[in-house]
């Protein structure tokens, strides 16, 4: 975000509560970083909340008097409402968004949804700023920001897993830690270029690669006859519920 032509150099402030980051990040060029909210607070427009959900409460705790009602709070943390975070910050402009991780690499995807208070032109320049990490989505419920972590926001560890597995499989085939390296990330590069690049379903590539009685086929049988379609499905979902089981905590 910083790094982008939207906003100019030095409009963006960092808190961080370890005085070792926040002088290890001050020595980045782009922005300017603090270690006490009355610091930073006060002049922000937009209030990016980045913490993990169970130090919401004592962060919106210390922030008490330094906010003034034009801001907008934007929360990337899983599962905490709008609700919540309006009692507890007493702001009525409040983001919910739902970010993963390849946003440090610009391919992010985002999920957000906005308070009525926040403004069509408002809700226009936090899309801009959420799409300098890649691309978002405007939801129409809140509930699919849970339902986007089970997807997105967790996702990349899935496909992690995945890549994880496969590259243990090469390895105990006899390629080295290396060549399964290259042989999962290309495979996997490859697949998504292909999908990218057409209309087909992944069902659809899946009958592309897979010829009859051949090679794909046999894993293609082995992945169903381990129900693991279902088994991907219910660990999405546990994602989804732990993310709803984190905003009941946070009433
Ligand atoms: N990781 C991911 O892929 C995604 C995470 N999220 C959400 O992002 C949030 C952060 O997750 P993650 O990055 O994994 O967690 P981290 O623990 O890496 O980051 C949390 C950061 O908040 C800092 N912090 C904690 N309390 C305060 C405070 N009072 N004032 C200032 N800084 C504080 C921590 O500093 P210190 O380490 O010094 O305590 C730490 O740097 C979570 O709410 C999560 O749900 C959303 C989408 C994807
Ligand atoms: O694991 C988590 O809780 C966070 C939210 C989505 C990705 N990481």
């Amino acid at each position: 975000m910083a790094k982008s032509k939207i906003l100019k150099k030095r409009n963006i402030m960092i808190l961080d509560s370890a005085e070792d980051k926040v002088e290890q990040l001050n020595k980045m060029a782009h922005f300017d970083a603090f270690e006490k909210l009355e610091d930073c607070v006060p002049q922000a427009d937009m209030i990016f909340v980045a913490v993990k959900p169970h130090h919401s409460k004592s962060l919106f705790e210390d922030m008490a008097g330094l906010t003034t009602k034009g801001q907008i709070i934007i929360s990337i943390m899983a599962g905490v409402s709008i609700d919540f975070i309006r009692k507890a910050t007493g702001l009525k402009k409040i983001v919910r968004a739902m970010p993963n991780l390849p946003a440090q690499v610009g391919k992010g995807l985002t999920s957000y949804i906005a308070s009525d208070e926040v403004s069509r032109i408002e809700s226009l320049t936090i899309e801009d700023l959420l799409n300098t990490t890649g691309k978002s989505i405007l939801v129409s419920k809140e509930k699919y920001i849970d339902a986007s972590t089970g997807i997105s926001g967790s996702g990349p560890a899935y496909v992690f897993y995945f890549m994880q597995s496969m590259m243990e499989a090469a390895l105990q085939m006899g390629f080295s830690a290396n060549d399964s390296k290259v042989l999962v990330s290309q495979t996997f590069e490859g697949a998504i270029e292909l999908f990218n690049q057409s209309d087909l379903t992944p069902d659809g590539w899946m009958k592309k690669v897979a010829s009859k009685g051949g090679t794909t086929q046999a894993a293609l049988d082995s992945m169903e006859d381990n129900k693991l379609n279902e088994l991907i499905k219910e660990a999405a979902f546990a994602a989804f519920n732990r993310a709803v089981e984190l905003g009941e905590a946070h009433v």
